[in-house]
């Protein structure tokens, strides 16, 4: 597969594992609903001609894999170039289960040995788009850092819209955004959604902060890679199992804070998502009389396109039907 065509044929994949589970919305079964976007996911890669290895997987809400790390996808065939592959089936599916925005099906794609497997672990963040790149710092408080994004977007802090996951741990960022002035967005899961807004202006989401999953925070900076914006995290370990997985990724200092190039080591990252429910940037999957309509976005590090791609798949020969 020549490589242009890769943005291609990933997007393909978030679009199966979107479909696979969108007409099981509201319906309240997480695990069907995971089930079919893994589906969905498995059953795009068998037309997909790469060498693709998992790296980063799913698992379910017991944290028991369903997308194995290690895990072959792709055709295979003699010939093709070998890649890392960071899945998210989907990040969400409590969302999809109770009807909710914000949930999508993610994916990206490198050079073999190129994407940290990060363990099933929490991680702090803070993610910005391309203008505020190059002022953020993990290190310092929220008001700093909101009002050097502020400086750099050139707006008032007021003016400042910062992501926040909605969860206890939390409730000191949430407290010190509101007493600063800017404005919060708490949203309730799906924080590589959050992220990816930050890139673009259209969203008004200015910043993310938190803690979030590891894996998720992978995806995260593979898509602001390809954007010119900006992620730092660093893992929080609550644990010395949780350690050791950190050391066994290749992490020797746990303390350390990485950037998009640590997480993502090669220039050429390709990342895609397509939207199950409604986002900040992407519409969610609409059903017509006889088809259905996806609305995603594929990118690419390496010449810096992005694009949006709309599709409309005939409900009777499509992946909707994958989980029956
Ligand atoms: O739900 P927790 O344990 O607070 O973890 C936060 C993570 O959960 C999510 O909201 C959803 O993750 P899943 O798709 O694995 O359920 C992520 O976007 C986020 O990184």
């Amino acid at each position: 597969m020549a490589n242009h065509d890769i943005a291609m044929g990933i997007v393909r994949v978030t679009e199966a594992a979107a479909l696979a589970c969108s007409n099981l919305l509201g319906r309240g079964d997480v695990d069907l609903i995971e089930k079919a976007a893994v589906d969905g996911v498995r059953h795009a890669f068998e037309l997909l001609p790469i060498k693709g290895r998992v790296v980063i997987g799913e698992c379910d809400l017991d944290k028991k894999p369903i997308m194995y790390i290690g895990e072959k996808v792709g055709t295979w065939n003699d010939g093709l170039k070998e890649y890392d592959v960071a899945i998210d089936p989907l990040d969400g599916p409590i969302l999809v289960a109770k009807g909710r925005p914000n949930a999508i099906s993610a994916i990206a794609v490198s050079e073999k040995g190129k994407i940290f497997k990060a363990p099933q672990i929490y991680m702090k963040k803070i993610a910005v788009g391309p203008k505020a790149k190059g002022t953020i710092d993990l290190n310092k408080s929220l008001t700093e850092n909101i009002k050097r994004v502020a400086e750099a977007l050139n707006k008032e802090i007021e003016e400042v819209t910062v992501m926040i996951q909605d969860r206890p741990r939390h409730k000191e960022l949430i407290d010190e955004a509101r007493s600063v002035g800017a404005r919060v967005k708490i949203f309730g899961e799906g924080d590589i959604a959050a992220a990816l807004a930050t890139a673009f202006e259209e969203t008004g989401v200015d910043m993310l902060v938190g803690i979030g999953g590891a894996p998720e925070g992978v995806l995260a900076a593979a898509a602001l890679k390809c954007l010119g914006g900006e992620i730092l995290v660093k893992l929080m370990p609550e644990n010395q199992r949780q350690v050791d997985m950190c050391k066994r990724a290749g992490l020797d200092d746990v303390n350390r804070i990485l950037s998009q190039d640590d997480l993502i080591t090669s220039d050429d990252v390709y990342f895609a998502a397509t939207a199950v429910t409604d986002s900040d940037l992407l519409k969610g999957i609409v059903y017509k009389e006889n088809y259905a309509t996806t609305h995603s976005v594929v990118m690419r590090s390496l010449n810096g396109v992005v694009r949006f791609v709309d599709a409309i798949h005939k409900l009777d020969t499509s992946l909707i039907k994958i989980q029956e």
